[in-house]
């Protein structure tokens, strides 16, 4: 990475103003998955360690520039104290006089959390004011939060404009992780793509075609590739308007010597329900009332094979309705597959595939799961993320 690290800038004394991304799930007030906040310890444990007076800015959720009771950092603050095992402030405030108050009373190592940033509007709308009260607060801006690097908003992108700009260590590892898959793959490289909506990976597929050995599509979004083979899909997702992107992708992977994979059996249903009538067909023969909810069984050995054989694997979104357990078998499978395979070096882009590696327990078999899902297929789609591009070069 050609940032500008903390360990670049001298942090001692000084009051630094650290975006992290504690979009966390919550539950009654609880935290109910810290990935996120464990994932940013090491850049606050050395800010605490090397005498920084701490400040933590994020958003949680989407309040709309309002204040909403429920998306208070409070509970984040409290985990956070939790991990650190050292007391940790919190304010109702993101900037101001009362933030200002507190932090005159902070010493070297201290920490406070700042209110949800989308609180305020000009946060998303990326407003100089904005931008300005955030940076009047310290002397130095840490941007760890990858999950949001994709969003240029005050936080993310527009306080870099103010203050010296550099990168937390989770951000470097993010960036040095996805962007050598993206330039200087071990090879056999393979891509798994799945998910809903081939409308939504339009992108990253274009820019994986031009760098993958190996193209591994499943989800429902492999249904519109069905299609374009002129099979019949039944009551699967089909984006009728996707069927020709769909032909030109494939004739593409061919062109360049791609190995495309798709599903040759499915786990079909006659409802969108756990309880529904199932049975496996061949990717030619849904029949039409049904719909094909999940990879069927020789589709999944064949990514298997597929993924035992690369070096570096990345895995972004599920290979079916992995929420219901009925059909969960493929994405469940494509999980256990990464996880036992020893010389692959495993990606998992975040989101709904994060989401199911941590369902399966399997999450300490990977090699790198990302903390962003928006960001992490943005990224990969090979666009220059804000929150990066605002930082200063090495
Ligand atoms: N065959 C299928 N039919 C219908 N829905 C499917 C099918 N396969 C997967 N899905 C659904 O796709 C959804 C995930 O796709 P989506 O594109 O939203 O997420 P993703 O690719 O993981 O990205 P992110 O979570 O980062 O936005 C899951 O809720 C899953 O149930
Ligand atoms: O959860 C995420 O992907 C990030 O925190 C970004 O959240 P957003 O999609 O609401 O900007």
């Amino acid at each position: 990475m050609n940032k500008k690290t903390v360990k670049d800038v001298d942090v001692k004394g000084k009051v630094v103003f650290c975006r992290v991304d504690f979009n966390v799930p919550m539950q009654d007030g609880k935290v109910t998955d810290d990935t996120r906040i464990r994932a940013a310890l090491p850049t606050i444990q050395y800010l605490i360690e090397n005498g920084a007076k701490l400040l933590l800015a994020s958003h949680l959720g989407r309040p709309k520039g309002q204040v909403v009771e429920e998306l208070r950092l409070t509970p984040v603050a409290k985990r956070l104290e939790e991990l650190l095992n050292k007391p940790v402030k919190k304010v109702d405030e993101a900037y101001g006089e009362a933030v200002k108050a507190e932090i005159a009373n902070m010493q070297e190592g201290d920490v406070l959390v700042l209110e949800n940033v989308r609180f305020y509007p000009g946060e998303e709308k990326n407003d100089p004011e904005l931008s300005k009260a955030f940076a009047e607060l310290a002397d130095l801006y840490v941007n760890d939060a990858f999950g949001a690097a994709h969003r240029a908003h005050a936080s993310t992108a527009g306080i870099a404009e103010h203050l010296p700009a550099v990168a937390g260590f989770l951000m470097e590892k993010e960036i040095n992780v996805l962007g050598k898959a993206l330039e200087n793959p071990d090879r056999p490289f393979t891509a798994i793509i799945g998910g809903a909506k081939v409308k939504d990976k339009i992108g990253v597929i274009e820019s994986l075609l031009d760098r993958v050995d190996n193209l591994i599509i499943g989800g429902g979004l492999a249904y519109t590739f069905v299609k374009a083979l002129g099979h019949e899909v039944g009551k699967s997702l089909l984006e009728e308007d996707k069927i020709e992107l769909a032909k030109s992708f494939m004739d593409r992977a061919k062109e360049k010597g791609v190995n495309f994979y798709m599903p040759v059996d499915a786990v079909v249903a006659d409802d969108f329900s756990n309880d529904a009538n199932t049975k496996v067909v061949s990717i030619d023969s849904i029949p039409s009332d049904w719909e094909a909810l999940d990879i069927g069984p020789k589709t999944i050995e064949t990514y298997n094979e597929v993924i035992q054989n690369s070096k570096l694997v990345v895995w972004n979104g599920p290979m079916g309705v992995f929420e219901m357990d009925t059909f969960a078998n493929g994405t469940k499978a494509v999980a256990e597959s990464l996880a036992s395979a020893e010389n692959t070096y495993t990606v998992i882009g975040g989101g709904d595939s994060a989401a199911a590696v941590e369902k399966f327990g399997l999450a300490e078999k990977m090699d790198h799961i990302s903390t962003g899902g928006g960001a992490s297929l943005e990224f990969m789609e090979g666009k220059v993320l804000p929150g990066v591009k605002a930082l200063e070069n090495k």
